[in-house]
């Protein structure tokens, strides 16, 4: 009943409304329609230009500035934008009503974010006011409102400062990759073919990293020095690049520091395989495609270039060359060379970019040509050697929980005479089908070091074959 209420209701106004209609079309001629309709229009258009007019003349009594920063501009994204986003999520999370939560590494734990429309901030004395606005077709942007007497502040310093907070919260929140060079058969046109990606996840850490602890707190100073040298490199006039050869025997960590040093500057990693790479062209162009923050490794550098290559006359023209030279050289030659290589360090490098790390590291120090690894080159040569008992109680913590033991003793005298690789040592101390058994482990190491120290003493070092063998490149930072 009630059903048949409302459509009879529902029925007689749509008739209503057609017999309006009707009547408006039959009344009334052709032309007078068309004035109504104009008349109409008119009035709106002109309600809003009042409504314009008066925004104006509010904004022009009022003693408040507005700045508005696009997501987009002119089509392209503008990074202001997610700066200012980040900063403000970042902002007083304690005082927020609304978080928003999100995991962008699966190590690290989840981030937290304010995730309110408004936000009130206070930068040396002067209150602004943040709103991001919506429009209609869904584009956002950040506004900022301020009193017209902190001007002077507000765009001195304060949207600097917040665009710096911002990009470095991103940074440290961002996810790592790991590089590697496609072979360049694969390139295309865009700069993307260049190298494939994958997400960075490897658990290495200083902390974890078995090796003399002066030594491990020299780098961590150096590497923390270096990252907040913006400053400093602007003021001494070099490029803020630094460079670190890690050497040693195999199974020493060489791999392994690079991935704590990534973990701890938050830095993506270029693998660069040398050998997929057919010419010095190719090199220049792999390296002006990486991106700033980052540490580019090139591992055993012996045996990737050919460093008993003379470097005949260009051995003092480390300059960068036009293209047109540079090609026709290097059709002559098939593969990167040392002087490609010392280009590449000092002139290319240091002018494509910022904030870059270069790691080489070799099993081979004595093989490898002095020019390469010149100090100002090379900044930092860190020795990765034998298992000392240091490093070794390192090892025991990380993988037995264990601060001391009896066995300790007889292993710290055993490890003075014996020369064995931290990766081996760790793989005697690995919990066998995920049981701890401390006892079983201790006593397996002592004797792997009695073995090694009679064969040591009877074959002499045959620690320059390789141990452990190459793993496959990509794996190394993996596992
Ligand atoms: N100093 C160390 N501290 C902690 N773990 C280590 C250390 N050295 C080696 N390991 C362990 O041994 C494994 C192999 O080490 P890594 O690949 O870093 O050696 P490498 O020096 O790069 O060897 P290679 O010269 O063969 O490339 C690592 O996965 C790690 O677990
Ligand atoms: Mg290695």
């Amino acid at each position: 009943m009630m059903m048949g209420d409302t459509m009879g209701t529902f029925g007689s106004s749509m008739a209503s409304l057609f017999f309006f209609w009707a009547t408006f079309q039959q009344i009334f001629p052709e032309h007078l329609k068309i004035a109504i309709k104009e008349f109409l229009l008119s009035t709106i258009q002109q309600l809003s230009f009042v409504q314009r007019f008066s925004d104006q003349i509010i904004n022009f009594f009022s003693p408040y500035i507005v700045i508005s920063f696009p997501e987009y501009e002119e089509y392209r994204f503008n990074h202001a934008f997610a700066a200012i986003d980040t900063y403000l999520g970042a902002k007083a999370i304690g005082k927020a009503h609304k978080i928003r939560a999100s995991q962008v590494k699966q190590s690290k734990g989840l981030v937290l974010k304010r995730d309110e429309a408004k936000v009130r901030d206070v930068y040396q004395g002067v209150n602004v006011w943040w709103e991001i606005v919506t429009a209609a077709d869904g584009d956002r942007t950040h506004k900022l409102t301020f009193h017209r007497r902190g001007l002077e502040i507000v765009t001195g310093s304060y949207i600097k400062y917040v665009m710096e907070e911002g990009k470095s919260i991103e940074a440290r929140n961002k996810k790592m990759k790991l590089f590697t060079n496609n072979p360049s058969l694969n390139w295309d046109t865009s700069k993307k073919s260049l190298w494939r990606h994958i997400d960075f996840e490897h658990p290495a850490s200083f902390q974890t990293l078995a090796m003399d602890p002066v030594k491990k707190e020299d780098i961590l100073n150096d590497l923390e020095a270096f990252s907040n040298g913006k400053e400093y490199y602007k003021k001494i006039g070099k490029a803020w690049k630094r460079g670190y050869l890690l050497y040693g025997p195999p199974g020493t960590g060489k791999s392994t520091m690079i991935a704590a040093m990534a973990n701890h500057l938050n830095y993506n990693i270029y693998d660069l395989e040398l050998t997929a790479i057919q010419n010095n062209s190719e090199l220049r162009k792999l390296l002006t495609a990486t991106s700033s923050r980052s540490i580019i490794v090139i591992e055993d550098i012996d045996c990737s270039v050919d460093l008993t290559g003379k470097r005949g006359k260009r051995d003092g023209d480390l300059s960068v060359k036009k293209d047109g030279e540079q090609g026709k050289e290097d059709q002559n030659q098939s593969r990167v060379t040392l002087s490609g290589l010392l280009n590449f360090i000092d002139g290319i490098w240091s002018a494509c970019g910022q904030e870059r790390i270069i790691v080489f590291t070799t099993n081979h120090i004595e093989k490898l040509d002095p020019a390469l690894i010149r100090r100002g080159r090379m900044d930092m040569h860190i020795e990765l050697s034998y298992c000392s008992f240091e490093a070794f109680k390192v090892l025991a913590k990380n993988y037995l929980d264990l601060d001391s033991h009896p066995l300790f003793g007889e292993i710290q005298s055993l490890l003075k005479e014996t020369k064995i690789a931290p990766a081996d040592v760790a793989e005697k101390l690995m919990a066998k089908n995920h049981k701890l058994d401390v006892n079983g482990s201790l006593k397996d190491l002592v004797q792997s070091l009695e073995k090694r120290k009679k064969h040591q003493r009877d074959h002499g070092d045959d620690h320059k074959k390789k141990l452990s063998g190459k793993k496959l490149r990509i794996f190394r930072y993996l596992f």
